[in-house]
């Protein structure tokens, strides 16, 4: 299967037919590719987090229809088959570590695969091999995992995801709050599952660097509707249009348009800190040409 996911005219309201109705999707279409990794962008209230949890159907369309690895979901799904379904499509929500609840690390990450009905010692096995997989280290398994630290507090809650094995992995803006080093942690966490074991991954996210750095499509979201789908190059080639959107450019990029508006003549923008390295690097040789 070539698409991982489609979304046909889906609309989504809030309290439809009342007078709090929130209008939160407005005739969505979008394909996201089997093994891609999708970054999805808005403003605030621009209804990223709405989409996201049409993918393993925590919401319904009110209106169109959704379709995720054969599964196809409308207003008329009801929840009695959606079971089965969901353990395919891991959902990592934003603070994840608030449901945390169990007394120990390892029975956290297991709950997930017991509550599918697997057997105790083959749970134990998929939440030693989640804890591997986020760099848990196995002495940190019989731990409370309200006395970690916040960063490993994540971990474990998206290491009790993984070990539902699933092949979609939504991730909604997993690195806030994270310092620098746990940022990257869990973002190249996120590359490794999207490069070594081929999980489609969905990241929601307010961090245009992780954006160039880790996505191959980038959605774009404004008012409840996609207003544009394309590799980052493709969505940060207009800077003007970025900004309309309320959004920002990569840090590179951004430092790249002040040197343009100080006449450096940078030409096209860099978006990655290594492409702003090359161009600087470019443009320095050129000015020792010129010195001699
Ligand atoms: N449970 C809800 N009931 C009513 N309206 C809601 C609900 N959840 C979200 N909304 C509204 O739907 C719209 C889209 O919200 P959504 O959370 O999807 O946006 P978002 O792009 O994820 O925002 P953020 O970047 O702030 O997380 C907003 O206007 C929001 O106020």
């Amino acid at each position: 299967m070539d698409k991982a996911i489609s979304f046909e005219q889906v609309t989504h309201t809030y309290q439809a037919n009342t007078p709090y109705a929130q209008n939160a999707l407005a005739d969505v279409s979008l394909v996201i590719p089997n093994n891609s990794f999708t970054a999805i962008i808005g403003h605030t209230g621009s209804g990223k987090s709405t989409l996201v949890q049409h993918i393993n159907a925590l919401l319904k369309p009110t209106k169109g229809s959704v379709q995720v690895l054969g599964k196809v979901i409308t207003s008329a799904t009801t929840n009695k088959n959606l079971k089965a379904f969901r353990q395919h499509v891991g959902m990592v929500f934003q603070f994840p570590e608030k449901q945390l609840f169990e007394e120990t690390v390892i029975k956290d990450i297991m709950f997930g695969p017991k509550n599918y009905g697997v057997s105790d010692a083959d749970a134990q096995q998929a939440a030693k091999s989640a804890m591997k997989l986020v760099g848990l280290d196995e002495s940190l398994a019989e731990k409370s995992p309200f006395d970690l630290s916040g960063g490993q507090m994540r971990r474990v809650a998206i290491a009790g995801v993984l070990a539902m094995k699933p092949e979609i992995l939504i991730l909604d803006e997993p690195t806030a709050g994270l310092d620098p080093r746990g940022h990257k942690e869990i973002m190249d966490l996120a590359q490794q599952l999207h490069d070594k074991d081929q999980m489609t991954i969905i990241l929601v996210t307010h961090q245009m660097d992780d954006v160039v750095n880790y996505a191959s499509q980038v959605v774009v979201m404004d008012e409840g509707k996609i207003v544009k789908t394309g590799t980052a190059a493709e969505i940060f080639a207009d800077p003007g249009w970025v900004y309309k959107m309320q959004l920002n450019l990569p840090s590179s990029a951004e430092f790249a348009q002040k040197l343009v508006d100080s006449g450096v003549p940078i030409g096209k923008l860099p978006l990655t800190i290594d492409q702003l390295a090359t161009k600087i690097s470019q443009l320095v040789a050129e000015g020792a040409d010129t010195d001699e």
